[in-house]
């Protein structure tokens, strides 16, 4: 069951504040009851599975359960609506059927995902904005509230939405030479509470706030040294056993306590969200429809491509 789906929003807002807060607590707790069922079954056994979206692949590792997402939108997985909606739909199915956690990773040789697909955001309508932004919010939301053991196994560059998916995962493994960060503000865009909620659970306020005003894009290294990324692995595969080990260390933790306390520290920026998604949306269609906005993407693309040619 997709979290977003769930959602009363549209009733919320027609509610006065108390009613509103309640029936967020209400839809917290529908949350942890139905993540809860899902814990409970996931007691059986193990299943060997491969199966295929049109731009997301799920491989369950039969010996030890874990499931491999990987992104495959040559040629720098950026994220339009349809693998916005591919990556749900593989989450969704991972969380069904029994996985021991999952891995989100790219088919891509050198990037994890370049973010919004740009094409997406320019020269468009106002129903197509809505759209993108809106599958944006539940890709993140089905990633970030999941209960299952979350790791990004990041094989090249994570800017802006690339950065937002792997910090929605519980743990991250990079390889060298690469560049995670948000970078909106150098596009002169500012990112939502809710798209900077993984970066902010993972760095100390400080750092966060100097890297989000600048822009700045990480090193791998850089990362590292700061705690963006818990581990450097100097290969796909060798990212991929260490985020198999984190997802390992659970084994002997109860799935159920383990992925309750997870939502626990998750709930606060997850209620959050939920009392701001169909706000953020307008705020997102008016900022991607203005004039200069779209200049500006117009002559980052044709920077984009310049580069590619060189
Ligand atoms: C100026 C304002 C723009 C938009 C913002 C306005 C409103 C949006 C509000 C908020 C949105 C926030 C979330 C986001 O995710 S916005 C997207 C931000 N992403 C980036 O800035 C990344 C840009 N890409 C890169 O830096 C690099 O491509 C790279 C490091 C990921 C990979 O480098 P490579 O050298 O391996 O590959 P390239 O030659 O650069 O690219 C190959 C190919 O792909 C096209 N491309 C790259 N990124 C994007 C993208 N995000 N969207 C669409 N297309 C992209 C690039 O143009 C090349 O195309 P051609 O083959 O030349 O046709």
């Amino acid at each position: 069951m997709k979290l977003s789906s769930r959602i009363p929003f549209r009733l919320a807002l027609k509610q006065t504040p108390e009613q509103r807060s309640s029936s967020i607590d209400t839809y917290q707790r529908t949350m942890l009851h139905s993540n809860l069922l899902r814990l409970v079954a996931r007691g059986g056994p193990k299943r060997l599975m491969s199966t295929a979206t049109k731009l997301t692949t799920v491989e369950v590792n039969d010996k030890t359960g874990i499931a491999t997402l990987t992104m495959n939108r040559p040629p720098v997985n950026s994220q339009n609506v349809q693998l916005l909606e591919d990556l749900q739909k593989s989450i969704t199915e991972i969380e069904n059927n029994k996985s021991r956690g999952l891995i989100l990773t790219s088919a891509m040789s050198n990037v994890f995902s370049a973010g919004l697909d740009i094409h997406e955001m320019y020269n468009t309508n106002e129903e197509r904005l809505r759209i993108v932004w809106t599958e944006l919010q539940n890709a993140w939301i089905a990633l970030y509230g999941s209960s299952l053991p979350t790791a990004a196994a990041i094989n090249g560059h994570a800017p802006a939405g690339g950065c937002l998916l792997a910090t929605a995962c519980e743990y991250r493994v990079m390889v060298p030479n690469c560049r995670i960060g948000l970078n909106e503000t150098q596009l002169g865009i500012i990112a939502p509470k809710w798209l900077m909620s993984g970066f902010l659970n993972v760095l100390p306020k400080r750092v966060a706030e100097r890297a989000l005003t600048q822009g700045r894009m990480f090193t791998t290294q850089e990362a590292f040294e700061v705690g963006l990324v818990d581990e450097i692995a100097n290969s796909k595969e060798e990212a991929l056993e260490k985020c198999s080990a984190f997802i390992g260390s659970f084994a002997k933790v109860n799935s159920l306590a383990r992925g309750l306390t997870k939502l626990q520290f998750r709930a606060e920026n997850i209620k959050e969200f939920e009392k701001i998604r169909e706000k953020d949306v307008a705020n997102f269609i008016a900022l991607a429809s203005r004039p200069e906005i779209q200049k500006d993407m117009g002559i980052y693309l044709e920077n984009l491509k310049k580069k590619g040619k060189k």
